[in-house]
């Protein structure tokens, strides 16, 4: 079992030296605490949390990187490097794997948006082979899913209605691009109108598929409960996002979070241990990478 006080003696600096990477790193661009964030349950999401997103393509096997979900939008691979390169020297070895640092350093990017704090359970290896297939066959759930669908993916990863509706709190940080959304703007009814007319001006009926808006229009570097009370205002940019509203439970939990920021930091943080916890390869199984993009 995965377990916090992993490193203390093989590397008591880790956990420091990550932290300092992220908050540089945040700190020059807010959005990559958002990305990184994602990064981890991409690779969570896509046979366990096992480093498997942050592999390279090889002549016998394809990245991750490249299926559907994350090409051209999945980032902050440059930021893993610098934070494995740092904790490489500060621990004298490689001994920090890959999968561990996107845990940490999702929970670390949460912490330099203002959001609640959590002890990270490690010990995860890292996998020597990636699926783009398996990335690209429905585990990472899309953003035209419908509530039954959202519910139905989640729980194959053994996470409940809670786990999806605190989780998708974190859309109260980051962007996505106009392709993403296009079809809830001129499409959906349960969308505030004026919401709806002010992103057709970032998002038009054609091209500019890449133009970014922000997941929480209010507060998009801060992690706080803006994103649910949208949600109420119909003003969920996703569809994906504006179904959770839908749900008797999913629906209730929305309205809770908005008005308790401490409950909302606390489920959240309980379900990203619970999704960190998807099927670490621990022990033997695994390696630690040398470098995050290759297996060694
Ligand atoms: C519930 C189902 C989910 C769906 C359908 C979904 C979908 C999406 C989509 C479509 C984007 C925009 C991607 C792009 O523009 O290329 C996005 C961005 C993002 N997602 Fe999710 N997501 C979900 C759950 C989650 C979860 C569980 C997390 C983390 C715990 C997460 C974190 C993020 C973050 C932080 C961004 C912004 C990234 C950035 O700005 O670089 N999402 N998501
Ligand atoms: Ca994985
Ligand atoms: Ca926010």
């Amino acid at each position: 079992a995965l377990t916090t006080n992993y490193y203390d003696y093989t590397c008591p600096n880790a956990l420091s030296t990550i932290k300092s990477v992220v908050k540089a790193a945040v700190q020059r661009e807010n959005r990559m605490g958002a990305s990184l964030l994602r990064l981890h349950f991409h690779d969570c999401f896509v046979n366990g949390c096992d480093g498997s997103i942050l592999l390279d393509s090889t002549p016998s096997m394809d990245s991750e990187k490249n299926a559907n979900p994350n090409i051209n939008s999945a980032r902050g691979f440059e930021v893993v490097d610098e934070i494995k390169d740092a904790v490489d020297k500060a621990c004298g070895k490689p001994v920090v794997s890959c999968a561990d640092i996107l845990a940490i350093a999702a929970r670390d990017s949460v912490v330099a948006l203002g959001g609640p704090s959590w002890k990270v359970k490690l010990g995860r290896r890292d996998s020597k082979t990636a699926s783009r297939a398996d990335a690209d066959s429905g585990n990472i759930p899309g953003p035209a899913f419908s509530l039954s669908q959202l519910i139905k993916n989640f729980d194959n990863q053994g996470l409940n209605e809670k786990d999806l509706v605190a989780l998708s709190g974190a859309h109260t940080i980051g962007f996505s691009r106009c392709f993403l959304f296009r079809d809830r703007i001129y499409k959906d009814n349960n969308i505030n109108a004026y919401f709806a007319k002010q992103l057709q001006n970032v998002c038009p009926r054609e091209g500019g598929d890449s133009n970014l808006a922000p997941l929480d229009s209010v507060t998009s570097a801060k992690f706080d409960v803006a994103y649910y009370s949208q949600l109420i205002k119909k003003k969920g940019l996703l569809h994906s996002d504006q179904e959770l509203l839908k749900g008797g439970y999913t629906g209730a939990l929305v309205r809770k979070y908005r008005r308790d920021t401490r409950t909302f930091y606390k489920d959240f943080a309980k379900s990203m241990i619970k999704m960190g916890n998807i099927k670490p390869l621990t022990g033997k199984q695994g390696e630690v990478r040398y470098n995050c993009r290759r297996a060694n």
